[in-house]
């Protein structure tokens, strides 16, 4: 066997799975199996299948996953970089398909990084409604809100926060809610190796403390009628259906929704929790039976590793019932008017102004606020200001106070981002903004909740992040770029994913590229930002002079594998 497990862990396995427990430790002897998910932001699935460099076979669990052969490396092909899909543990992506995630929606990953369920959810969403991101560690926050970024989604925020303080912002906002809890891991040890060696750090009772709280918050931040999904990747029953029962005995509003044994996808097993956890069985014995509809991922029963999702529904009348009104709810919350629909397109011609939703007063209040702040922030650079604040500079906190510690370079022109950002959009982008222009310092974004939302809370991303204005001009983001598609720039230049030049351009390099390849309408100047394309895909910036395309693919993203 090439695992070789705890024996504590491979004991209990034992005493629960009896007669399936032989055929579950040949699991072990196998290669996990490896996926990607097409990312349908960026390319339709029959297209993606016409083009696919690989072969793939369907997940039966995920109409947009795939499994690929063992010994292919997805991650080293420039449609990677272009965005085209997110690879993933193929088990990994049922929790977001049980999350029934409709366009529209407003949706919270509260256990986000590196950010494989937001990607997901990001897709089901199609650019319309709000997906708020978030995980408690800051370092983690990186690779979640790259992620996004490279994934091209315009609706997300990505927050670096408590469940908790969160719920404090968005109380019963969300119609979906998805928890992938902190776990003991045990579904992975087939996959990483590592997971065996942190299991003793990351014990069982320790996953469970977190789980319980979180779980508790996400009632919080849940609208009437919503739908919270957990998951976690571990086989313990303490943190499966023994929380799930705890969480349903406490919240009697909530019922367990049946997940059809489909798939592969196993029954959850409450009595597992009725012989180890006597004592838990007996305070939820009238919830217990429920979690027979939540499901297990054995691997040695379907292609994937180890998982468990719960799949659990707010009966809206009981909300009404409690609260004696439906006013918390996610359409009006205390008064404030959210731009609910991110697919609802502000008008160009003054993209400062919202015109998506009449706006209460205080909110113009603080909406007058930060751009204040703006101003007085830009001036106090001009005058010397501390360069790059403690947050480092991809991190933006919500706020008059946050914003005061962000700190920006000094040399910041004092200029209104809105005076360079609107021409900006105008002469290079053929798209009609959505959300709020939101400015932190000299970076502008555009968010689909908007800035008072967020105030006081550490935000890593509060929209869709557009450019930063230096030396008085805007310079628009690689996120921008990722987010395009050909037809939205106003310059478009292809390169092919076969000849070498876009591995080229994305190591980095200047290329030459003759006027007569930069597509464009008749009357646009040849001169200027053009979207670089890797196939006909979004993958960055570049900047066309005289034949020459000057590289904006940022450093920290670019090929570094041969
Ligand atoms: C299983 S991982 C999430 C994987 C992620 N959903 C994905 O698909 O890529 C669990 C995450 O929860 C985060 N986490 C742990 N405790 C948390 C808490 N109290 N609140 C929010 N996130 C937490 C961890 O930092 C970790 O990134």
């Amino acid at each position: 066997m090439a695992v070789q497990l705890p024996s504590i862990f491979a004991e209990r396995m034992k005493s629960l799975l009896g007669d399936e427990f032989e055929q579950f430790m040949k699991s072990y002897e196998q290669s996990p199996h490896a996926g990607l998910r097409v990312n349908t932001l960026k390319i339709s699935l029959e297209q993606f299948k016409e083009i696919a460099p690989f072969d793939m076979r369907p997940i039966p669990w995920c109409g947009t996953g795939f499994y690929v052969p063992h010994g292919v490396k997805p991650g080293l092909h420039p449609y990677y970089h272009a965005g085209l899909y997110y690879i993933q543990e193929p088990s990994a992506m049922a929790p977001v398909e049980l999350l029934n995630v409709k366009p529209g929606e407003r949706v919270l990953d509260l256990c986000a990084a590196p950010g494989g369920k937001t990607t997901q959810i990001a897709a089901k969403l199609q650019g319309k409604g709000v997906l708020v991101t978030n995980d408690i560690h800051a370092e983690r926050t990186k690779a979640l809100a790259k992620n996004v970024e490279l994934y091209g989604v315009r609706n997300a925020v990505v927050l670096n926060e408590s469940p908790e303080r969160i719920a404090n912002a968005f109380p019963h906002y969300f119609d979906k809610v998805l928890i992938d809890a902190p776990c003991s891991g045990e579904g992975m040890f087939r996959k990483d190796e590592d997971m065996v060696k942190s299991w003793e750090n990351h014990s069982v009772e320790k996953c469970v403390l977190m789980q319980r709280d979180i779980l508790e918050t996400a009632a919080k931040l849940l609208a009437p009628g919503g739908t919270i999904v957990y998951s976690t990747c571990t086989f313990a029953p303490e943190e499966n259906e023994a929380m799930i029962a705890e969480f349903l005995n406490i919240n009697p509003d909530f019922v367990v929704n049946d997940i059809p044994e489909s798939a592969g996808f196993a029954p959850g097993r409450p009595e597992w929790v009725r012989q180890m956890l006597p004592e838990k069985a007996e305070e939820t014995e009238s919830v217990l039976e429920q979690t027979r509809g939540t499901a297990r991922l054995w691997p040695h029963l379907l292609e994937g590793e180890g998982h468990y999702v719960a799949v659990l529904q707010h009966r809206a009348e009981s909300f009404a019932e409690e609260d004696g009104s439906q006013e918390q709810g996610s359409r009006s919350q205390n008064g404030q008017a959210v731009s609910s629909d991110f697919s609802e397109p502000t008008e160009l011609v003054d993209p400062f102004i919202r015109a998506s939703a009449p706006i209460s007063k205080e909110e113009r209040k603080r909406e007058r606020l930060m751009r204040t702040e703006s101003r007085e922030h830009n001036d106090r650079h001009t005058r010397g200001g501390k360069a790059q604040g403690k947050q480092g500079k991809g991190n933006e906190r919500g706020g008059r106070k946050n914003e005061r510690s962000q700190g920006r370079g000094a040399d910041q022109a004092s200029v209104d981002p809105g005076t360079v950002y609107a021409p900006f959009v105008q002469d290079n982008l053929k798209i009609e903004l959505a959300g709020e222009t939101v400015f932190y310092g000299d970076r502008v974004y555009q968010s689909s909740v908007g800035a008072a939302r967020l105030e006081g809370l550490k935000v890593i991303r509060p929209g869709w992040f557009m450019g930063t204005v230096k030396n008085g001009r805007f310079v628009p983001s690689h996120p921008l770029a990722c987010a395009l598609n050909a037809a939205e720039a106003q310059r478009s230049v292809n390169l092919s994913s076969v000849d070498g030049e876009a591995v080229r351009y994305l190591k980095g390099e200047t290329l030459n590229i003759e006027e007569a390849r930069v597509e464009r309408q008749a009357d646009t100047a040849v001169k200027g930002y053009v979207l670089v394309c890797v196939d006909g895909f979004a993958a960055g910036w570049g900047k066309w002079l005289d034949g020459v395309l000057k590289n904006e693919y940022p450093a920290g993203w670019r090929w570094t594998s041969v």
